[in-house]
């Protein structure tokens, strides 16, 4: 996959140049699990006077071998990014002698959208949640630019750097569609957010710039719906799945409620043209769904409505 052309236009990653000893990496956290690997928090201290800086240490769970190429991939990807809106590449950390890597990012104080939401609801009004979306819906142009689609934008994926700045925080599934391509066909579904994905993604394995545009789609009915466990987006699937039961598997039946055209519904006190960026990110048809472009610009335009409204 690496040898696709595409890799090729986006020329030397800084991969090889910036290494971080082992020694040096002091453990101080947990930061996050997931079936990846785990997230510890790191003071990098090579003066070894507590002077070093904090650091966010992705290590991969010692496991088969498809995991560490897919893992070099994802820190390859990471490498060659470079936006406000999606987490910095520092570097990597060989250990056992470079039979094992880790990968170092900078540390967002925040941690991820779903914690922060939980915690901060009282904070992060309606204006607040569109410069969230705006921010990454930036992100997911900027990454549509290189010809990367993300496969698991979701709440969980995002974190936040300040109370007025959030990031694409993981890119454990991204992949480059190839230059004579308009989409990537997965072959082993592994762990799949379900939930998350468009129609054509569970059927077909199919993924684009559009099915990310529908995942963009479920992270805004997360973020409206401050992230609460009641509302979360595979508890109110499986609801609507639950009282029909004629297809063996979750994924034929959420296929099949989708192609029903049942769809989420509208979070508690979100803002009707919000609902409706909501449904035009959902159309089954993935050509008729809006681009990240478009999207940022609805935003940008509901932004300014709730700055009229608000001053009365
Ligand atoms: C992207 C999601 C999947 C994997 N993942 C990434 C991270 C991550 N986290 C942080 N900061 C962080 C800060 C505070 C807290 C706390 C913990 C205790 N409870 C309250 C919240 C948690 C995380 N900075 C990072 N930089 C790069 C990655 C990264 C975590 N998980």
């Amino acid at each position: 996959d690496t040898e696709n052309p595409a890799w090729r236009a986006l020329g030397p990653s800084q991969q090889e140049q910036a290494g971080f000893e082992e020694r040096h990496l002091r453990y101080i956290s947990l930061l996050g699990k997931g079936n990846f690997g785990s997230v510890e928090l790191c003071c990098y201290d090579p003066l070894g006077d507590n002077t070093g800086e904090l650091v966010a240490v992705k290590k991969l769970q010692p496991s088969k071998q498809s995991s560490m190429d897919d893992f070099k991939k994802e820190v390859k990807t990471l490498s060659v990014l470079h936006s406000e809106y999606i987490v910095k590449y520092k570097g990597v950390c060989y250990s056992m002698g470079r039979l094992s890597m880790s990968l170092v990012m900078e540390y967002l104080p925040y941690g991820s959208l779903i914690g922060y939401l939980e915690n901060n609801r009282h904070k992060v009004n309606t204006r607040r949640m569109l410069l969230f979306a705006s921010q990454i819906c930036k992100g997911m142009e900027y990454l549509q630019s290189l010809r990367f689609v993300h496969r698991d934008l979701a709440a969980r994926n995002i974190l936040v750097a300040s109370e007025s700045l959030v990031k694409i925080g993981d890119f454990g599934l991204t992949k480059i569609i190839p230059c004579n391509k308009e989409y990537y066909r997965v072959t082993q579904p592994g762990e799949s957010p379900i939930f998350w994905y468009a129609p054509e993604s569970i059927t077909e394995s199919r993924f684009s710039h559009e099915s990310d545009v529908w995942s963009f789609g479920v992270v805004l009915h997360e973020l409206f719906s401050y992230c609460d466990i009641n509302s979360n987006p595979k508890r109110l699937f499986m609801q609507e799945i639950g009282h029909n039961m004629q297809t063996p598997s979750i994924s034929l039946h959420l296929a099949n409620i989708l192609k029903n055209n049942w769809r989420l519904p509208a979070p508690p006190d979100c803002p009707p043209k919000v609902y409706g960026m909501m449904k035009e990110c959902w159309q089954y048809n993935f050509t008729e769904r809006p681009c990240f472009s478009l999207l940022g610009n609805q935003i940008e335009v509901i932004m300014q409505d709730e700055r009229d409204n608000f001053k009365g």
